[in-house]
């Protein structure tokens, strides 16, 4: 019976959840949207519903989760964790506030904390600011995003922003007090009717503190590093019966191809990077927009091609060009993006591409619904927090969902490790 049922609020970020739930210790599934009929979950600690609700109508957002939430309660999960971006990926509207504030009512936790920071991929959170690297999140490229500019890196007051309740913080020099000081704050900030709490973490022992604070609640919020520290900490208060899976597998014999829709910087420099050497082919969204037969023509160039080694399809762009495509088409633009990478996707698995690199979240979430990907096995790592994963379904497909920002400038070719 799963012990932890999560719900992640995109295809990118669901995967680097699974394989930090992995590392920490935990039997985990992870299914594409909710199954229809519930697959039997008897011999898991974890189960991962993906959804794409980062980006959509706060409603529909919450109308989503509270499903998924349905779900894994039928499942059995018995506590339950709310996965975001580690750049807090939203707007002043949404998602993550509603949606915390939904699943808390739904839940009937008094309380959730908000722990964002992943110090492993640079991602920290000092005094409610969240830093990537050395950079304040609104000087770390995140404020230039298409879909959810991040403008402000003060994290108490972005909340606050997207949410009815007031927001409060556990600084880091509490959390360095260790899990008794932690649990004996926010008991205070509860007494005073605080239910949504910033997390100050800038290391992975402020991880394992906030991990033992928190192993009895409901309702936990976060990006996925703290998921390593909790399924340890579970583990520690014998909560978790299973041996730990071995995330291996045997790559599928097959073409190997690369999608990239992310425009985020480390995805701009891994583009550039494979497409110095390699074969590549970037899509423009207007060419798109006046209907040219763009992917047709990709179709085409890559069936000639894909003999040859892997290749890379992209349309990711600079600011400036996002800001020029998005002058003329709008907000049309990602969708007409997306629908395209879905569409290329299909078309390149009835190519024989059998291993696929993805990168963006939004991307990857067009790309497994196009595919009619149902639950995916976690695999080996090739990046924190990106690992390679396994489709059940026919045929299988072996898949890496890169969040925009994560892996190193050879990413994509360490992956298909075409060195
Ligand atoms: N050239 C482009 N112009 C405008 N939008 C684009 C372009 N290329 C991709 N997009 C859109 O930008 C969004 C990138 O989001 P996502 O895939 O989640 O990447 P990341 O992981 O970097 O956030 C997607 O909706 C994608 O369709
Ligand atoms: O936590 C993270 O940063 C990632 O898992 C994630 O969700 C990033 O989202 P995308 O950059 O949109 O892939």
């Amino acid at each position: 019976m799963p012990l932890l049922g999560c719900i992640a609020d995109d295809f990118t970020g669901a995967t680097d959840l699974g394989s930090m739930l992995v590392r920490g210790g935990m039997r985990t599934v992870q299914w594409v949207g909710v199954p229809k009929p519930l697959p039997d979950c008897n011999d898991v600690d974890a189960v991962v519903v993906s959804l794409k609700s980062r980006s959509i109508e706060p409603e529909a957002a919450v109308r989503d989760s509270l499903d998924a939430l349905r779900a894994l309660r039928a499942a059995g999960a018995q506590r339950l964790l709310f996965k975001y971006g580690s750049t807090f990926d939203s707007t002043p509207r949404g998602n993550i506030g509603p949606v915390a504030e939904a699943l808390l009512e739904a839940t009937g936790a008094e309380q959730t904390v908000f722990c964002p920071a992943f110090p492993e991929n640079g991602r920290t959170v000092y005094r409610g600011h969240l830093f990537v690297g050395d950079a304040l999140l609104s000087e770390s490229g995140m404020q230039n995003h298409p879909l959810n500019p991040m403008t402000d890196p003060n994290l108490v007051r972005w909340l606050c922003l997207q949410s009815h309740g007031e927001v409060g913080l556990v600084p880091l020099d509490v959390v360095r007090a260790g899990s008794a000081a932690i649990e004996a704050r926010l008991a205070e900030l509860r007494s005073l009717g605080v239910r949504l709490v910033i997390a100050d973490a800038t290391s992975d022992d402020d991880l394992d503190a906030w991990a033992d604070a928190l192993v009895q609640a409901p309702l936990i919020t976060a990006a996925s590093a703290l998921a390593a520290a909790l399924g340890q900490a579970y583990r520690r208060r014998g909560l978790l019966a299973g041996h730990p899976d071995d995330a291996s597998f045997t790559p599928t014999d097959g073409h190997a191809a690369v999608l990239a829709g992310s425009c985020s910087m480390a995805t701009q420099r891994q583009v550039a990077a494979w497409s110095a050497g390699r074969q590549a082919l970037r899509i423009d969204p207007r060419r798109l927009a006046l209907g040219q037969g763009v992917v047709d023509e990709a179709l085409a160039w890559a069936e000639s091609r894909l003999d040859d080694g892997p290749l890379l399809i992209s349309s990711t762009a600079t600011p400036h060009e996002i800001e020029q495509t998005r002058s003329s088409l709008g907000e049309q633009a990602s969708s007409l993006v997306e629908e395209a990478m879905g569409r290329l996707a299909r078309g390149l698995v009835d190519l024989g591409v059998r291993r696929l690199v993805v990168a963006g979240g939004e991307t990857s979430g067009a790309v497994l619904q196009a595919l009619g990907v149902a639950s995916l096995r976690i695999g080996p790592s090739i990046a924190p927090g990106v690992p390679w994963t396994q489709s059940t379904s026919q045929p299988k497909l072996d898949l890496a969902l890169k969040s925009g920002n994560f892996g190193q400038d050879d990413f994509f070719a360490r992956a298909l490790n075409c060195h």
